[in-house]
């Protein structure tokens, strides 16, 4: 039997130490399907800095999360052991160093993770780490930004690079990357050849709204097949009014409904591995922030525990 979260029967769900949706931790259950990993790093930031506390925050925002998905007919809880395995520490004074950490960490917990950042550059140590797993992944990517630009300053390793320099590793699918919800001024049309020439394709917030979420959807899934996908998610894809809490926000983003509704039609996909990034409490108002990204994260716990594959049901049995 998989153990779940704290019962909110039992146990008022304002008490106590705050674990993602109340679950325990992963040294308590000792071996777990999925974790939600925290990674408090924001050394990578262009601008605003702060979503090293997105992690706590996206904690405290998750308590009132309930154990059944009825959009997906699944408790995720029960079907797989999900556990919070804490806080991943990243050096924030040297980028390089943290990547190299948040590598060796992922790389150590013997479970698909579900990472809250954070900054975006956190994507790449992640992105490394699944492709040892699963080999270059198909990554869906759902962001207001490119993340595919080059260097900052010199720095090859930030939150508007981790893309390009996945590319480069070959740790993604070039057959089967996407950005979604992409919008606001770049600093050349070149930014969208380059991204192109890398192997990406782009579904606007644009594209949300006229092609609607079910059109967009299919266009996604026949993206990706069924090859192990990575999705990686970076709050500001919302408009700033749904996620106000973020270092560079910007405007004619998507709602939240539109993302949770695109994630759900994400049922069946392989997904190995996933993250959410971004969010920085200092900016948000009324936790709407937070409280969006812990909606995004159990929904991702909940598509990684429908789509526990026979080989991971064999390594738990074993
Ligand atoms: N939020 C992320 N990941 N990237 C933003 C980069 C924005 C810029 O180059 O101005
Ligand atoms: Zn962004
Ligand atoms: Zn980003």
């Amino acid at each position: 039997m998989n153990r779940g979260p704290v019962d909110s029967a039992q146990v008022p769900r304002f008490a106590g130490p705050a674990t993602f949706a109340r679950l325990p931790r992963l040294d308590e259950v000792g071996r777990a399907d999925v974790a939600v990993v925290g990674v408090p790093f924001d050394s990578g930031v262009s601008y605003r800095p702060g979503a090293r506390f997105g992690p706590a925050a996206v904690r405290e925002a998750s308590r009132l999360l309930r154990p059944y998905h009825p959009g997906l007919d699944v408790s995720p809880f029960e079907r797989v052991q999900v556990a919070d395995a804490g806080d991943i520490a990243a050096n924030p004074f040297d980028i390089a160093q943290a990547i190299e950490s948040i590598e060796e960490a992922a790389d150590a917990i013997d479970a698909r993770l579900v990472t809250i950042g954070g900054d975006h550059t956190i994507a790449l140590p992640l992105l490394r780490s699944v492709a040892r797993r699963h080999g270059p992944v198909a990554v869906l990517h759902f962001d207001a930004h490119l993340d595919t630009w080059d260097t900052y300053f010199g720095a090859e390793y930030t939150h508007g690079t981790p893309f390009r320099r996945a590319v480069e590793e070959g740790v993604v699918d070039t057959e089967a990357l996407s950005h979604v919800g992409i919008r606001g001024p770049l600093y050349g049309r070149k930014d969208l050849e380059e991204d192109r020439r890398l192997g990406f394709g782009i579904l606007t917030a644009a594209d949300v709204l006229y092609r609607g979420v079910r059109e967009v959807t299919d266009v996604l899934r026949r993206r990706v097949g069924d090859r192990p996908l990575y999705v990686s998610i970076d709050i500001d894809v919302l408009d700033p009014a749904h996620a106000p809490g973020t270092g560079t926000p910007e405007a004619g983003g998507l709602t939240s409904r539109e993302l949770l509704e695109i994630l759900r039609g994400l049922a069946g996909c392989r997904i190995v591995g996933a993250d959410v990034v971004e969010v920085a409490p200092a900016y948000d108002h009324a936790d709407i922030t937070s409280i969006a990204a812990s909606h995004v994260a159990y929904d991702l716990v909940s598509l990684l525990a429908l789509s526990q594959t026979p080989s991971d049901q064999s390594r738990e049995m074993s």
